[in-house]
């Protein structure tokens, strides 16, 4: 055969006499091959195309007739090696067509593996991983000129290999196409065989659901998010690759209205991106495009580990055990397994003792998940770093009073401004958070599960829309969320899980671009904080986060006003809340209230007192707003005329970038040498004094 591939481990199968007599000349097998031999192939095949461009310029000059002629060839070739039909072979076996690809003399086509492409320039890249050509397209317009390396190490085992993935990288790494583009390219290849098959009137009645397929109607794949938010982005993602394929892609998630999700799975999407709760509510009541979901060939598992935890597996094992029930269907369906905390261990809790307390290494962690999940043989690509967090994200801490937490958040988004995303333990956190913030100014976002949908949907679009803008979450934004450009992640309170604290800090310092997290930790979470630096490894303690110590009373001082008159203005909305309440019931029972009657609380004169100073309060701290809170030159030592400090040549705050100050901080620190790594950043000085963060590539 030409044009084969160096070195890959092709073995050949048995096809029978019955096939050899339709004048097949033999199949072979694909077992096993390394990635890297695949690389050597694209590239070399890269070359071949480029020479061969070059030739068929000259030819196209010289003999247009020729060329003609070759193309011809191709369409005719390539129909040529579809008209075996490849889906009454078992899936790990596949029909090579490449000879019949390498025979034609063309400039235009790729030869690798089984597809014949046309090159899409600038794109090389991409045709080494036999991604098709109409993927490569929109590849090219999202301008996604090579893939990632997730993307480098899967795709080419799940789209030749047909292998199932469990694959661990790096948050912002692109994992998402790393099993999105097998999965389109996979749907591609069917219903063009498909079609083709019906074109050649090949075995049609043999396959039951063939008709289907070509028509458009059925579920392909499944793709499974541990939260709404997610789901949309991945299929928001999915849309713009398949954009050339005509691939429809739909998604099912709690907090949307029903009907319109009934509506969309109507028109019979080939892709169906869920959360497994709405999911599992639709395939019960019995919705027609769902009750394909045993008979899918791709199942997709994002964030994989969450996915097995506590409030969504119940409904994901429902799933799986219908799913996996046929033996037949279950083995040619191929799976997709990922998350950047795949393969993440935890130390055994410290009352156990002897063998229990034997830490589970990340192979039995991952055997756990093929039983679990009941897949089998599937291909590990596990590029996660041994610190968990993304190479570039410089990570940093401050050690203060619980109830000092809320002026260094203060001073961390006055100081720093930028987009941040400030993560908490609890809705009730975000909530009390939301009111300080607001009363300062800051126009906080907040994000939480008992949020409306519609509201939660609209505040991630203006965090995203704004590039100085401050979302609070819970861990509902934790996982997954790809918002470009966010800055700093500040922990406010010490996450409970090192996965908790993997994912939030993966929000920023995305796909090789720096950011900045920084943890607030206060005496009651230091034992929360070392456990988090054993799992993850780190035998030295996180740098301490630069505050300005000289600014921090300007910040206390507005702190506090805001605190107070949140309390105020609490306790006037309580009061009017409960009476409004009381006096309605009264109203409803037609009765007529006495003053002494009004439910215990607040006296209406302590109620009209507090409000009057709720308002002066306001005042105050309105006036304390309307002034620049860090001065430039401002040494507060000099008293003025009036016996006042004032501040005669504010400028505007100098925004200081976080990063820089952790560095510089670093720098200074001989402790934290030795923390460069490779891929790590280091500061450069520049002239005019300027400082500038630079990835350091090599040691
Ligand atoms: N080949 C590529 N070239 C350039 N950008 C890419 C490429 N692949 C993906 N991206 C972009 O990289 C970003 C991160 O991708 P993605 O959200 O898939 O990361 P992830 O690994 O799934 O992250 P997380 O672990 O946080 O879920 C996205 O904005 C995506 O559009």
């Amino acid at each position: 055969m030409k044009n084969r591939k160096p070195d890959l481990c092709w073995n050949a199968v048995n096809i029978g006499e019955d096939l050899q007599t339709l004048g097949l000349a033999g199949f072979e097998e694909l077992k096993e091959y390394d990635d890297n031999i695949i690389q050597t192939a694209s590239s070399a095949s890269k070359d071949k195309i480029l020479k061969k461009k070059k030739n068929k310029r000259r030819k196209k000059k010289k003999k247009p007739a020729e060329a003609d002629e070759s193309d011809s060839i191709i369409k005719t070739k390539k129909r040529k090696g579809r008209d075996t039909d490849p889906s009454e072979l078992p899936s790990s076996k596949r029909i090579r067509n490449e000879t019949i690809c390498s025979d034609v003399d063309s400039s235009e086509v790729v030869t690798d593996g089984d597809t014949c492409q046309s090159v899409v320039e600038g794109m090389e890249a991409w045709h080494g991983l036999n991604v098709p050509t109409q993927i490569i397209q929109a590849l090219s317009e999202l301008k996604f000129t090579k893939p990632t390396t997730i993307q480098s190490m899967v795709v080419p085992p799940a789209i030749l290999g047909k292998r199932d993935i469990l694959g661990a990288a790096e948050t912002g790494s692109g994992k998402t196409l790393a099993f999105g583009i097998p999965i389109i390219s996979g749907i591609l290849e069917q219903k063009g065989r498909c079609s083709e098959d019906q074109e050649n009137n090949v075995d049609i009645n043999k396959c039951e659901t063939k008709s289907q397929e070509k028509s458009g109607g059925k579920l392909y794949a499944l793709v499974l998010t541990p939260t709404r938010e997610l789901a949309i982005q991945v299929r928001n993602h999915l849309v713009a690759v398949a954009k050339y394929t005509g691939i429809k892609i739909s998604v099912v998630v709690g907090g949307l209205s029903a009907e319109k999700q009934e509506r969309l799975l109507r028109k019979r999407p080939d892709i169906v991106v869920a959360t497994p709760g709405r999911l599992w509510e639709l395939i019960q009541e019995g919705n027609p495009h769902l009750s394909q979901v045993d008979d899918i060939r791709y199942l997709a598992i994002d964030e994989t580990d969450r996915m097995l935890e506590r409030g969504h597996y119940e409904e994901l094992q429902k799933l799986l055990e219908r799913i996996n029930l046929d033996e037949g269907r279950k083995s040619s369906r191929q799976n997709f397994v990922f998350s950047a905390t795949l393969t993440l261990v935890h130390e055994p809790p410290r009352h156990l003792k002897g063998r229990a307390r034997k830490r589970l290494t990340p192979g039995q962690k991952l055997q756990g998940i093929i039983s679990l999940l009941g897949i089998t043989s599937p291909k590990v690509v596990d590029i996660t770093q041994e610190k968990g967090t993304a190479g570039t994200l410089l990570e940093s801490r401050i050690c203060c009073t619980l109830e000092e937490k809320d002026e260094y958040l203060y001073y961390l988004l006055q100081r720093h401004p930028g987009r941040t995303l400030v993560f908490c333990n609890s809705i009730s956190c975000v909530r009390r958070l939301t009111q300080l913030l607001q009363l300062l100014q800051c126009n906080p976002l907040p994000l939480h599960a008992n949020m409306m949908q519609r509201q939660r949907l609209k505040n991630l679009d203006r965090f995203r829309s704004d590039s100085n803008s401050v979302l609070l979450a819970t861990d509902v934004a934790a996982r997954g969320l790809d918002i470009p450009g966010v800055e700093h992640v500040i922990h406010y309170q010490v996450p409970r899980t090192s996965e908790s604290y993997i994912h939030r800090s993966g929000r920023t310092a995305r796909l090789e671009k720096e950011g900045l997290t920084i943890l607030l930790i206060d005496p009651t979470e230091v034992s929360y904080y070392t456990r988090l630096c054993r799992t993850l490894g780190r035998d030295k303690d996180l740098p301490l986060f630069p505050v300005d110590d000289s600014l921090i009373k300007g910040v206390k001082e507005r702190v506090h006003l805001a605190r107070e008159l949140d309390k105020l203005e609490l306790t006037c909305r309580r009061h009017h809340a409960k009476n409004n309440w009381f006096q309605k019931a009264i109203k409803d029972m037609d009765l007529v209230l006495d003053e002494k009657e009004l439910p215990p609380g607040l006296s209406r004169e302590a109620a009209v007192e507090v409000k009057r100073i709720a308002s002066l309060k306001r005042k105050q701290l309105n006036a304390l707003l309307s002034k620049p809170i860090f001065p430039r030159g401002f040494s507060g030592k000099y008293p003025t005329k009036t016996g006042q400090l004032q501040v005669p040549f504010v400028k505007a705050p100098v925004p200081e970038f976080a990063a820089i100050k952790v560095l510089q901080q670093m720098e200074k620190s001989k402790k934290h040498k030795t923390v460069r790594k490779p891929g790590a950043f280091v500061l450069l000085k520049k002239n005019k004094g300027r400082h500038y963060l630079k990835k350091k590539i090599n040691n």
